[in-house]
């Protein structure tokens, strides 16, 4: 068989997409964005800066200019682009991303295999011990995760424009540390909520909200959705809380936010990644395999979720996109 060059071209372009990762991961170790940010333009100023080898850095640099993470070239002088600048230490840059995407989850990738084989994690093969296990001991790693979490959360400020909470008491189930929350009491002033999570995260929410929307607004529910979620909301939340557990667990969380519903005009929000079988796009259906890698997840299809909804006794009523492939399903208590 003969295979012709476009179609090798697009092989090579896949293939070689862990090296352009790996290349963008080492800039970012090296602290190349903030270096040339600086003004140290030339291989020999960025390769001192470093430590690095010159001739390593100009054929890093070669690349990362040809990917256009960089423009100029070694000897007239590098200049940033708007990725570089979005690498740049400093709170909201997605430097932290590129970190635990190019060690942790990068090792955790190379058991693939393994772990789509067995549909379990390929992290603890690589590590020893499960992907949470490994944060609690590397406060390090912790704060990149909990920094990439941030950086996901660019869809938060659209949620607001796709769901009327004026006047609304919101019930954040797995609020987390609070960002969400805090974004919605923020853009709805007569909005107020509830953050409910496991106690630990408690301290941290509280001074986020706090902070964010004063002590009046909002207040902190700690306990476990298995058993229970606070009453009488107008709107639960659960944003990015369903991936990690499985069927029976998430069609109990359901039912506890139907029960605790404050009457039948009360609504769920789901704001989550879906995957589709028909027509699937790439970006939910990579983290659907990245969640089994790293923790033995998976992301569900809008249809299976409302299969659950309906064992829960509810139905979507809406959908809406946001940024980053983010969908909100909008669910409705069906009528008893
Ligand atoms: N059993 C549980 N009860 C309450 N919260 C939980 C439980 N298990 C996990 N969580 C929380 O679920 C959250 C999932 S991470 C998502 C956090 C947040 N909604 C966001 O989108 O940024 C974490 O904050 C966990 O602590």
């Amino acid at each position: 068989m003969t295979v012709d060059v476009q179609t090798t071209r697009d092989v090579v372009d896949i293939i070689t997409g862990g090296w352009r990762a790996q290349a963008l991961y080492t800039a970012v170790k090296l602290g190349l964005p903030d270096h040339v940010e600086a003004g140290l333009g030339t291989d020999a100023e960025l390769a001192k800066a470093t430590g690095a080898s010159e001739g390593g850095v100009h054929r890093l640099m070669r690349l990362l200019v040809a990917m256009g993470i960089f423009e100029g070239d070694g000897s007239t002088g590098y200049r940033g682009t708007r990725v570089s600048a979005a690498l740049i230490e400093g709170p909201g840059s997605l430097g932290d991303m590129c970190l635990l995407y190019g060690e942790e989850f990068y090792s955790a990738w190379g058991h693939a295999h393994h772990a789509i084989g067995t549909e379990s994690s390929g992290f603890e093969v690589a590590y020893g011990r499960p992907f949470y296990d490994h944060l609690g001991q590397d406060a390090a790693v912790a704060r990149r995760f909990q920094a990439t979490m941030n950086t996901a959360s660019m869809f938060f400020h659209r949620v607001p424009e796709v769901f009327d909470f004026s006047g609304k008491r919101v019930v954040d189930v797995g609020g987390g540390g609070g960002q969400l929350l805090a974004t919605i009491l923020e853009a709805v002033p007569d909005a107020r909520g509830t953050l409910f999570d496991r106690e630990h995260m408690m301290p941290k929410a509280r001074e986020h909200l706090v902070a964010a929307v004063g002590p009046d607004r909002v207040e902190l529910v700690p306990g476990d959705m298995f058993r229970s979620v606070p009453e009488g909301g107008d709107v639960y939340v659960l944003c990015r809380v369903l991936a990690g557990h499985d069927d029976e667990a998430v069609v109990r969380v359901f039912e506890h936010c139907r029960r605790a519903m404050a009457d039948p005009s009360s609504r769920l929000l789901i704001l989550d990644r879906f995957v589709a079988d028909e027509n699937p796009t790439v970006l939910p259906s990579l983290w659907d395999l990245h969640l089994l890698v790293t923790t033995g997840g998976e992301h569900r299809t809008v249809d299976r979720i409302t299969r659950l909804l309906g064992r829960a006794g509810m139905e979507i009523a809406g959908t809406a996109e946001l940024p980053m492939e983010t969908t909100a399903l909008i669910v409705a208590p069906r009528p008893a």
